[in-house]
Parts: C-alpha cells; structure tokens; sequence
C-alpha cells in the first residue's frame, strides 16, 4: 500500500506527518513506524503523528515516540499537527483538536503555532530537581554546565532510575540567562537520545522556574538547541492554567511511503 506522508519540524523536534483521515494506516504497526523514524534506514524523525478524523473536534492527534511505541502528549508536535490541519484545509486559522492528554485549543499567528497546554495542579519540587507533568513526564534540573553537558548519558541515567524506573521521565537541564529566558537541552524518553527541542519539556521548565522562584515572570523565552519559543501561564491557587506555547511550526518536504 502506498501513502503520503508529510515531515515537519517545530525547533527542530522533526515529525512524520501522515493524513489518516480514511484510517488507511495501521495504528499498532510498531516496526513500521520505528523504521520510518530511523535516521538511517527511513525517514527519519523524532516522532510520527497521525491526524485524524473526530466527530466533535477539528481533528484528532495520535503521537507515537521514535521507538514505533504510542505515547504521552507531544507540544512541538501537536504546533506541527495544527500547521499541518490548516495545509489540508481541515482549519483556518484556529483549532479545537483532541490528543492523549485531552482536548487542546490553538490558533495560528503567521509562521507561529500558539498551543495551550492542560492545566498543571502537582509540582514536586526536591533538593536539585523538580518534577510535573505537562502532557508527558518531566525532570527537570538546573546546571551551570549546559553547554558541555553530557546529555545523552546523564539523561538517560535518570530517565531509567529511581524514582521513575518502569515508566520513565524525559530530563530537562536547565541554564538560567536572565529572568525571562532559560537555556534548555532535553534528553527525550521514547527517542531515547537529546532531541533539539521538546515542547512539553520547555513548558515544564518555565512552570519549574516560576514554582521554585528562579522568575516571577509568566512569559518566559526558551531558548532550546534547535530554536526559542515562549511560554505564558497564570498561577492560580491551583497550580497553574492558561498555558501557552507558542513557536515556529515548518513543513519540510513531502514523500511518499510503501508498506
Ligand atoms: N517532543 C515532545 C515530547 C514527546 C513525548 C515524550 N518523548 C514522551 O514519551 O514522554 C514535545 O515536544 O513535547
């Protein structure tokens, strides 16, 4: 069977975009959607989205990570399914859409996708780190080092151990340049590797900075490996609501897969 398929990037997180508006794609195709995120043997992304058809919303999003396995809410993704519903002519220049983590609004200003996020109410907040869930599962801790931080291993040792274990964490590593811009590298779950931007993770760790005081700001620039976006909220006695982010959302080319 052959389908198009459409890559797109938001600061560098790189999706596969496919239209599975007639459900032509098998959604539990693990090997299928793992070899076409391969750098070297497919495409190659960080992740693959599905836009779908929904009854009651502008379109539903379905994420899965580089590893071919479904997972938690992706931002830099759902700005790339919202600039790719506006391609297809499925919305003008807003949109309603459902992901995994629930109902998401948004509105497009020019090259930008403006994204609100759910509502945050739990932050852990430890000695050297602070965890929430913005959508997907963040650590996120403070380093003097960024710059020659390894990453990939650091990350990786704690995405695996405790307490996150089984389920795991993506690990933000956060460098503070003023008190409304963060420096950010994320080692990202399900890619198992740094990627160059992640959306949830930079939402993570604007709220992270407001909740341990590193800024009293609620617009926040992020300045990521692969670009800055900002990120505003308003803290409320129940955590925090109103959560944007906002940033470019690029279609890089368009192919055509065999499977
Ligand atoms: N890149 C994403 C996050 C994708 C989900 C994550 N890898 C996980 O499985 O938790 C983003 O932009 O938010």
């Amino acid at each position: 069977m052959t389908n198009s398929f459409y890559k797109y990037q938001g600061t560098g997180n790189d999706f596969v975009i496919i239209d599975n508006r007639t459900n032509s794609f098998g959604k539990n195709n693990t090997k299928l959607i793992k070899s076409l995120c391969d750098r070297r043997f497919g495409i190659g992304a960080d992740g693959l989205i599905l836009l779908e058809n929904h009854p009651e919303y502008d379109f539903n999003m379905v994420y899965y990570n580089a590893n071919g396995y479904e997972s938690t809410m992706c931002g830099n993704g759902g700005r790339c399914a919202v600039a790719f519903a506006n391609f297809l002519g499925v919305i003008k220049n807003k949109a309603t859409f459902l992901a995994v983590d629930g109902v998401h609004k948004a509105h497009i200003e020019g090259t930008h996708v403006k994204l609100q996020m759910q509502d945050v109410t739990a932050v852990t907040i430890q000695d050297n780190f602070v965890f929430l869930d913005t959508g997907s599962p963040h650590h996120v801790q403070m380093v003097s080092n960024l710059e020659d931080l390894d990453v990939v291993s650091k990350g990786a040792a704690i995405r695996y151990g405790a307490p996150y274990n089984e389920t795991g964490t993506n690990v933000n590593f956060v460098k503070k340049i003023t008190d409304t811009r963060f420096a950010v590298r994320t080692y990202e779950r399900g890619v198992e590797n740094e990627t160059l931007s992640c959306g949830t993770g930079v939402t993570a760790v604007a709220l992270a900075m407001h909740a341990i005081k590193e800024t009293n700001n609620t617009i926040i620039t992020l300045e990521t490996q692969g670009g800055r976006l900002e990120v505003s909220f308003t803290k409320t006695a129940l955590g925090y609501q109103n959560i944007w982010l906002t940033g470019p959302a690029t279609q890089v080319f368009k192919g055509n897969i065999t499977w």
